[in-house]
């Protein structure tokens, strides 16, 4: 069974394709990064298998069935873009994270023992175990960008989808992040991660699609992308003679540490 397969599949908002034409057959247990410029459709294309950008055309399969099926819940996990949870909601960082274990256990389930261990070993996989009680508007965005990854651990997906977990992490933590995902790539999960920061991945992440609006540019070894794409630039198969451009982002802070590595 594919993780994921996409055939022709169209995806955008209202009745407006973002992304359109893709071919996209991800196996079980690949770890594929995303690439492309900002509003190339990487967002979209994610969102796409989750069922929160809408299917317009093609096929879009996500764990051997149509995308947005109930049997999918619990089975996905995601990592959305925004980097920090609403510091609206006065939640820990034991409940927030506890929230993607629920998702595992359908909407009746309550936390068991197992549960609690699993979301314990999620917050400490990604740093954060002495702030398992603290609210999480107390941390800071990258602390708080890090209880999202624990969240969708928690789970134990087959399927991780991220959207730029890495953006506004500093170095360390982008280093203790790529151990975690190697070691859940380790245990079978297929991964699909957006980002506009290879360097930090690249030993997790084998595979590369490179998005350019709203298409698939390229498709192949990360190495081969991330010469040219992988700071988030187009790829161009002749090759530029110039650096890769940067990925700019006006919506989120972040630190970039990949300068030289
Ligand atoms: N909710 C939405 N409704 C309508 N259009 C949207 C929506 N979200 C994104 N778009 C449009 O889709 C296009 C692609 O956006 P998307 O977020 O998928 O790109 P991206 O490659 O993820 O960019 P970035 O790297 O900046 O996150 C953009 O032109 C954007 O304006």
């Amino acid at each position: 069974m594919s993780a994921v397969r996409l055939r022709g599949a169209r995806i955008g908002y209202g009745d407006v394709a973002v992304v359109q034409g893709v071919d996209l057959t991800v196996a079980d247990g690949e770890a594929v990064a995303v690439l492309g410029s900002n509003g190339s459709g990487k967002t979209t294309l994610a969102r796409g298998l989750l069922g929160l950008a809408t299917v317009l055309g093609g096929e879009v399969e996500v764990l051997g069935a149509p995308v947005g099926r109930p049997r999918e819940r619990g089975r996905i996990g995601y990592v959305p873009q925004r980097h920090t949870v609403s510091g609206a909601v006065p939640a820990t960082v034991r409940e927030v994270v506890g929230v993607g274990r629920l998702a595992r256990l359908g909407p009746f389930g309550r936390l068991r023992p197992a549960d609690r261990a699993a979301v314990q070993d999620a917050v400490a996989a990604v740093g954060l175990a002495d702030r398992l009680g603290d609210p999480v508007a107390s941390l800071s965005g990258g602390q708080q960008r890090r209880v999202l990854v624990a969240r969708a651990l928690a789970a134990e997906p087959e399927l991780l989808v991220m959207d730029e977990p890495t953006a506004g992490v500093d170095a360390a933590s982008q280093d203790a992040l790529a151990a975690v995902l190697a070691d859940v790539s380790a245990t079978g999960t297929t991964l699909l991660v957006v980002t506009h920061e290879t360097a930090a991945l690249a030993g997790v992440l084998t595979r590369a699609v490179v998005v350019d609006h709203g298409r698939i540019a390229y498709d192949g070894p990360l190495a081969g992308a991330a010469a040219d794409a992988g700071a988030g630039g187009h790829h161009h198969p002749e090759g530029t003679g110039l650096p890769p451009s940067r990925g700019y982002r006006q919506d989120q802070p972040r630190v970039t540490t990949d300068g030289g590595r």
